[in-house]
């Protein structure tokens, strides 16, 4: 390469004449030694900061061209369906030191997964403790359910209601464990401050807080999923959140001491679990569980079931726990690892959105660029409706939603898997004699049993697939319960090897 002087016409007095800014960059004829040096350094600061940004904006270049190569991996579905909990598994898998990091962060949600359902369970008694048993009761078609311990419970003692009281010293004993549990209703607020970091988003009817994903930064400093903007996507230069939260965690290790509300609520929960386990017991609350006016989420029977163990000294939660933690998300989380497969490693960007109706608008920016979903329809959810909207089956909304994935546009070319979640709670409602035909009417008088159920959802997604489906793509089904980590990822395993057979073929097509 050869180099160049600059054409003689730049350094022309015309073209100076007619360029007003050359004139006024030019030096003043005045000036002295020590504003020439002055002037140079300036120049030269300028010239750095310049070059950096070129470097950069290179380097993003870079970066951007290599993570075109990544596969992104969208959860998508309704709120409640499962999403985060597989991201969990996720993160089990492929980078279980991020989630050993965030194990003790992990208490916090799990206290508010408590403190929530005893206001809730005390809130219902107000409205419904001393009505007599009604014939319009939900329980009416129901059998009685069996202990609370043997539900869903883990580990939890199974529960026997105590023996019966007289209306009126069970309204007396209630009073007083209501008078209790006052110091432990104390500290849901601060719960909730932590978790939301102050932030209060209307529309999660049953109290639940919205969160967005970073929560644990503020608990320890600690992140594997990173905050992404509302309105678009984030800059590319962000730091890797998977890598970042494992550096961070090597050097700051985690200390129990550290995070001081969780240690406050765990002496309150100490002090106040037998509390707490006498009040899921009484016979008026089994009662009103029985008929279905407390309708307690899978999460908060769980806690409650593992009251002892949760409320013990020095509590850790166990993995168990954490896949059972429940927090909304709040806008989209992305989550990045990498995976391997006969000797090629693969940077994975998974996207974990905020499922209710007024965080779905956040998941359109992934759409253009996504090479797989996972949609999550919780199949349990027959006898349920959205909190956002009160008049609308979860399951129609499930079947709705998927509707409008299967037929948008920009995601027409993405690995479609489909995964009808939550069969563990499906089939304990139906061996507890919840008739699906009551709330899905055109469910006839098919046989209210597990395989009948499944076919019948199955059949029903199947065929939304098949009327949205220009592309000719295959949908892969699975039946999945995500709070089962053997069996999630032996699925997990098999989802990876069909996304990345897509991948490997379009790869080879570029
Ligand atoms: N028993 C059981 N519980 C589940 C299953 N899948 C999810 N859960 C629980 O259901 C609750 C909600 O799950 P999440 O993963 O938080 O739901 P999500 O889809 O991320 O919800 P949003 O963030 O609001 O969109 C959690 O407490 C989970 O532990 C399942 O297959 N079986
Ligand atoms: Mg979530």
């Amino acid at each position: 390469m050869i180099r160049t002087s600059r054409p003689p016409s730049v350094h022309s007095t015309n073209t100076e004449a007619g360029d007003p800014l050359a004139a006024l960059l030019r030096p003043p004829a005045t000036e002295t030694d020590h504003e020439r040096a002055l002037r140079l350094q300036r120049e030269a600061d300028a010239k750095r900061i310049s070059d950096s940004i070129d470097e950069q904006i290179r380097a993003d270049r870079e970066r951007y061209k290599k993570s075109k190569q990544d596969v992104k991996l969208l959860l998508l579905g309704q709120a409640e369906s499962g999403k985060s909990t597989l991201q969990k598994q996720f993160q089990l898998m492929y980078n279980p030191t991020s989630l050993e990091a965030e194990r003790l962060s992990w208490r916090a949600v799990i206290y508010y997964n408590i403190v929530r359902p005893v206001r809730r369970i005390l809130d219902t008694l107000d409205l419904y403790g001393d009505e007599p048993d009604s014939e319009d009761d939900d329980a009416a078609t129901e059998a009685t359910p069996s202990s609370p311990g043997s539900r869903l419970g883990g580990p939890g003692r199974p529960l026997e209601p105590s023996t019966s009281f007289s209306p009126a010293s069970a309204d007396l004993q209630l009073a007083a464990l209501r008078a209790r549990l006052s110091p432990l209703l104390a500290v849901e607020q601060s719960l909730t401050d932590r978790l939301s970091g102050g932030v209060n988003v209307s529309g999660s009817g049953k109290g639940s807080i919205f969160v967005r994903s970073g929560w644990q930064a503020r608990t320890f400093g600690m992140a594997f999923g990173r905050p992404r903007t509302s309105s678009g996507r984030p800059s590319i230069d962000e730091p890797r959140a998977s890598l970042d939260g494992e550096r961070r965690s090597k050097e700051a290790p985690v200390d129990a001491e550290q995070d001081k509300l969780a240690e406050d609520v765990s002496k309150v929960l100490i002090e106040y679990q037998d509390d707490v386990q006498e009040l899921w017991q009484h016979p008026n609350v089994q009662r009103l569980r029985a008929r279905r006016k407390l309708k307690l989420e899978e999460w908060a029977e769980y806690f409650l079931n593992n009251i002892s163990r949760v409320s013990s000294p020095g509590y850790i939660p166990t993995t168990d726990d954490i896949l059972h933690a429940r927090i909304q998300t709040m806008g989209v989380a992305e989550h990045i690892f990498d995976v391997s497969l006969h000797g090629r490693t693969v940077t994975w960007h998974l996207f974990d959105v905020g499922g209710a109706r007024g965080q779905r608008h956040t998941w359109v920016p992934y759409f253009d660029d996504a090479t797989a979903i996972i949609f999550v329809a919780p199949v349990s959810a027959f006898d349920q409706y959205l909190d956002e909207d009160p008049r609308t089956n979860r399951v129609d909304d499930s079947l709705q939603l998927f509707k409008q994935i299967c037929s948008n546009a920009l995601l027409k070319n993405a690995h479609l898997v489909l995964f009808l979640n939550k069969t563990d709670i499906l089939h304990a409602k139906l061996a507890r004699g919840v008739a699906v035909k009551k709330y899905i009417t055109s469910y006839g008088d098919r046989p209210n049993e597990f395989d009948a159920v499944v076919n019948y959802f199955r059949a029903h997604f199947t065929q939304v697939h098949k009327r949205n489906n220009e592309n000719n793509r295959v949908l892969y089904t699975h039946l999945t319960s995500v709070v089962d980590t053997k069996a999630t990822q032996s699925i997990i395993t098999n989802v990876r090897d069909s996304i990345f057979r897509g991948y490997l073929k379009s790869a080879a097509l570029v």
